[in-house]
């Protein structure tokens, strides 16, 4: 039955094989294909039938002659009871039971064991030998060889060919079995760790691989988590956890989970917990990390799940001593597993270059071997005759082109080594012998961490040397993600600033002295802020500012961490909403708890409870976040944060003033490199909120599209409000990075950031890292929201680069959400036009009904040198009018001092653009003037 069972599984590879290899995506059709070019068999006694059901329980069927070549007979007639997993219905929505084993067993979910090798003992031979012959120079040898077992033609004995195909078949099979046991024993590592799973009211010790949806288990501190879990209860108050999910998506800041107020009541009452029948209706498994959507029912209530109580395989579970949590996706279906789809093989442009050299070859090869035997042909048919009396024949051969044909091949056999196919095997020794090198560097070691430079893999060294373009983030990557409060402007005027005695402005720097905050007992010592003008006003009562520094407490998402005893200490999730919370804290506005209903804040000594009616939560489509609180009085007020391109369109018209004050604060914070958020805040009457919180509930329980719907239904309500300021934050370049990107644009490599932030912040900060040169002398915005106004744009543009007379640079990045990259091709070739570049498809979550669509920026020199680009979003007023247009609107409403766009140049209107030689400070003076 093993051997069966294995003999399955080899059949599985080769069917998946198949439907790679002929894209077919229906499953069900490839059995008719495979049956249809083969000849039908009738059920005579003569043949056998043999059924196996391979471990994703698809049944094979075969029915086999006892003919001598066994392949030649082997009929596919029956295929695939499609009762195989991947051929299982695609799953609409997830149903379970929590403790109920018996009714989830009914979906034949999978279970919680992964496979990530390829073969075991019996599959190994036959589909490692199927991979390696798909090898060109593999399947060469092997051709060579039959030529050479057919004695007519041959004219070479057949080890010669034998012997070096089985060496290079050996090699290459001892490295991938080596590769595969190493992938067995992580495989056996992971599936068999430990976890505590409550089985019959008892919390009994599990392997991973015995998991089952609707188990719930316990996870303690520092645990991985098992399956994807939904959060039931924790230790913490609230049913709060804090995981880390570097694993997932590389971010090292904690994040925090919090359970739904009724299971996390059930707290670590096994009792309780193992009584807990709810039943969940969710999603399907997909790779969305940062997305779920789900509903809970129990006890006759039903409750909207989110992203929100959901703990995904690879996390750690951090700070927190233990947590309960309902096993909702196990194994494959994680969305781990999900987003890891196969290793594909990469090919260098070596690899291509010698493939197609080796195919010319081979071509020149079948020439020479015609021409010699047409000559052949010719020969035996003119003059060969007479000569066949000398010959020990008994037989004379009488068809000259049959003597052609066999010369034909005879020569294919002795010119072979014309083709240098010797040369793969040359390349890949050079190429393992360079990944060495490449350890052993010691240039390329540092020694600070002790990190030496790793060739993780030999099949792709070369194509170090070749890299034209270098995709980089911005945040954290660039910048340190270290954020500190810096600027602020509230009712018109700007806090921050420190002039000397001549009124001159002067940078912040440790000369100074910071503004003591030694009264305020829960002041962060180590915040630092040089203006005493923003404390006095504090102190003095100002209404204004004191709101803005509620909406700054109030409105995020930071947690309150509790181990620091008597020591307030926050968590953020957002190093930007720390900053934020943390200089409301020393100005005397002291976030101090949260729980699901409330948040409670000192301000100014004084406990004040919010109650907290809604989280409209920040993504970076709404780039804003808001939340609906009661205050103290009862009044309900809406508090929001987020970019000004979306806050200044959500504005009461009575703020037309400050708005365009606040407007040129902004444009001022974001030349320095600064991020920028703009706070309002709106009055609610108790109606309008409580009719909207029932949209909303309702709006939680959708399963598909949930994320639209809420965003519409979060729009309604975030509307004339009243601004109140905006804030400024630094986040300082990391050490070294201007050099390393100076070096990058000397090796003319094209670098290529992804950056939510506002435009002249993400220029300014491409001037700071040296991305953006003063030898560029100009930097193209393009800013059109469809496809077609960006194609015109870049049209514009290059004939302005090339009627200049200057190379165009071929490095830029765009950011665009779904439906402006709906049609790739047109994309390509748009971008093609400008010599080259690629697409990056920023916003993960296509929004139906954008109402400013994709949006496009992209930037290129005119320089002689290679373009950087960076991914310059534009203020909405840009992107809310066609292109061309766009652009004078923001040339109209900014440039004082030329900083804005320039209108000395006389462009042409139609495209817009900034000239940066006449930028006020460290940047004027390019060589564009
Ligand atoms: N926590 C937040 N609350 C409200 N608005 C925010 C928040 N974080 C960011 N924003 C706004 O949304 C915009 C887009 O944010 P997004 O997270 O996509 O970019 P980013 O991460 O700030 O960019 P980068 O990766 O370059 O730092 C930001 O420019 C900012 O204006
Ligand atoms: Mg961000």
């Amino acid at each position: 039955m093993v051997v069966l069972n294995q003999m399955a599984c080899f059949f599985d590879f080769v069917y998946n094989q198949l439907l790679v290899k002929s894209k077919i995506q229906d499953h069900h059709s490839l059995p008719l294909i495979c049956s249809s070019f083969l000849p039908p068999v009738e059920p005579t006694s003569s043949l056998c039938s043999i059924s196996l059901f391979s471990p994703g329980l698809r049944l094979w069927l075969f029915t086999t002659t006892s003919d001598d070549f066994p392949w030649a007979c082997l009929h596919v007639t029956a295929v695939a009871m499609n009762l195989c997993e991947e051929n299982r219905p695609p799953e609409e929505e997830r149903r379970l039971r929590a403790n109920d084993r018996e009714y989830n067993e009914k979906f034949q979910y999978a279970h919680n064991r992964i496979k990530t090798s390829k073969y075991n003992v019996v599959t190994f031979l036959p589909v490692n030998l199927f991979e390696q012959f798909q090898r060109v120079a593999n399947a060469y040898f092997l051709f060579l060889l039959i030529l050479q077992l057919i004695p007519q033609i041959s004219s070479l004995s057949w080890f010669t060919t034998i012997v070096p195909l089985v060496l290079v078949l050996t090699i290459t099979a001892v490295k991938d079995a080596s590769d595969d046991l190493f992938r067995h024993r992580s495989d056996n590592q992971v599936n068999n760790r430990q976890s505590q799973v409550l089985i019959n009211s008892k919390v009994q010790k599990e392997k991973w691989m015995n998991v089952r949806v609707g188990d719930i288990i316990k996870m303690e501190d520092n645990q991985f988590v098992a399956a994807d879990l939904l959060l039931l209860s924790s230790s913490e108050p609230h049913g709060l956890c804090y995981i880390e999910t570097a694993e997932l998506d590389g971010e090292t800041n904690l994040k925090a989970r919090q359970a739904l107020p009724i299971t996390s009541e059930l707290g670590d009452n096994i009792g309780l917990l193992a009584q807990f029948n709810g039943d969940i209706v969710c999603e399907p498994p997909n790779n969305k990390l940062d997305r779920f959507a789900g509903s809970l029912h129990w006890n006759g209530d039903s409750l909207p799940l989110d992203n929100e109580s959901m703990l995904l395989r690879g996390c750690i579970l951090r700070n927190t001593d233990w947590c309960f949590g309902l096993v909702l996706f196990a194994g494959p279906d994680t969305k781990l597993m999900q987003n890891s789809g196969r290793t594909k093989f990469k090919r260098t442009s070596i690899d291509r270059l010698m493939n197609t050299l080796v195919l010319w070859i081979f071509g020149f090869l079948v020439c020479m071997g015609s021409i010699l035997g047409l000559g052949n042909a010719v020969w035996e048919s003119i003059t060969g005759y007479y000569f066949q009396v000398y010959m020990p024949w008994e037989k004379s051969v009488d068809s000259a082109v049959f003597s052609g044909f066999l010369t034909f091949w005879s020569y294919i056999i002795i010119l072979n080594t014309v083709v240098p196919i010797s040369l793969y095997v040359s390349v890949e020794v050079i190429r393992l012998g360079h990944s060495y090198f490449i350890n052993w560097d010691r240039k390329m070691y540092y020694a600070k961490r002790d990190t030496p430079a790793e060739a993780r893999t030999t099949t792709l060294n070369e194509e170090l040397g070749q890299i034209e373009y270098i995709f980089s983030d911005k945040t954290g990557t660039l910048t340190q993600n270290i954020m500190t409060f810096n600027k602020c402007s509230i009712n018109c005027r700007i806090y921050g600033e420190v002039f000397d005695v001549n009124g001159h402005k002067i940078e912040s720097n440790e000369k100074l002295v910071p503004v003591d905050f030694s009264t305020n007992l829960l002041a962060d010592a180590g915040f630092l802020f040089y203006d005493y003008s923003l404390l006095e006003v504090v102190r003095r009562g100002d209404r204004s500012v004191h709101e803005f520094f509620r909406v700054l407490s109030l409105c995020h998402t930071v947690m309150i961490e509790d181990k620091a005893k008597g020591e307030l200490q926050y968590q953020a999730q957002s190093p930007d909403e720390g900053a934020l919370v943390t200089a409301a804290r020393n100005f005397g506005f002291v976030f101090q708890s949260r729980t699901p209903e409330t948040i409670s804040v000192q301000e100014l000594g004084e406990t004040c409870t919010y109650r907290l009616l809604a989280i409209l939560d920040f993504n970076n489509y709404r780039k804003r976040m808001s939340v609906i609180v009661r205050n103290a009085e009862g009044k309900l007020k809406l508090y929001c944060k987020g970019a000004d391109s979306v806050i200044f369109e959500r504005l009461h018209p009575c703020c037309q003033h400050m708005m365009n004050i606040t407007g040129d604060h902004l444009s001022e914070f974001a030349t320095e490199g600064l991020r920028t958020l703009c706070l309002a805040t709106r009055d609610l009457d108790d109606e309008m909120v409580s009719e909207w919180l029932l949209r909303l509930r309702k709006v939680g329980m959708v399963l598909e599209g949930r994320e639209a719907e809420l965003a519409a239904v979060y729009n309604e309500i975030e509307q004339d409000m009243i601004l109140l300021g905006a804030t400024a934050i630094e986040d300082k370049l990391q050490e070294a990075v201007p050099e390393t990107i100076a070096k990058l644009a000397m090796a003319n490599i094209k670098l290529w950031v992804l950056t939510g932030d506002k435009q002249e912040t993400a220029v300014n900060i491409g001037y700071s890292c040296n991305m953006l040169t003063d030898d560029m002398s100009e930097v193209f915005v393009v800013s059109g929201s469809s496809a077609q106004d960006v194609r015109e744009e870049l049209r514009h543009a290059k004939q302005r680069i090339l009627g200049c007379g200057k190379g165009t640079g071929n490095g830029f990045l765009y950011t665009a959400t779904k439906d402006l990259v709906k049609d790739p091709g047109m994309m390509t070739s748009m971008l093609g036009a400008l010599g080259g570049g690629r697409i990056r498809d920023r916003d993960q979550w296509s929004q139906p009904g954008s109402r400013t669509g994709g949006r496009l920026g992209a930037g290129f020199s005119g320089g002689g040198m290679s373009l950087q680009g960076c991914d310059l979003l534009q203020s909405d007023a840009a992107t809310e009018g066609p292109g061309g247009g766009a652009g004078e609107d923001l040339q109209e409403s900014s440039d004082p001092g030329h900083r804005g766009w320039c209108k000395r140049c006389q462009h042409d209107k139609d495209i817009p653009h900034r000239c940066w030689h006449q930028r006020a400070g460290g940047y004027a003076g390019g060589a564009g003037q």
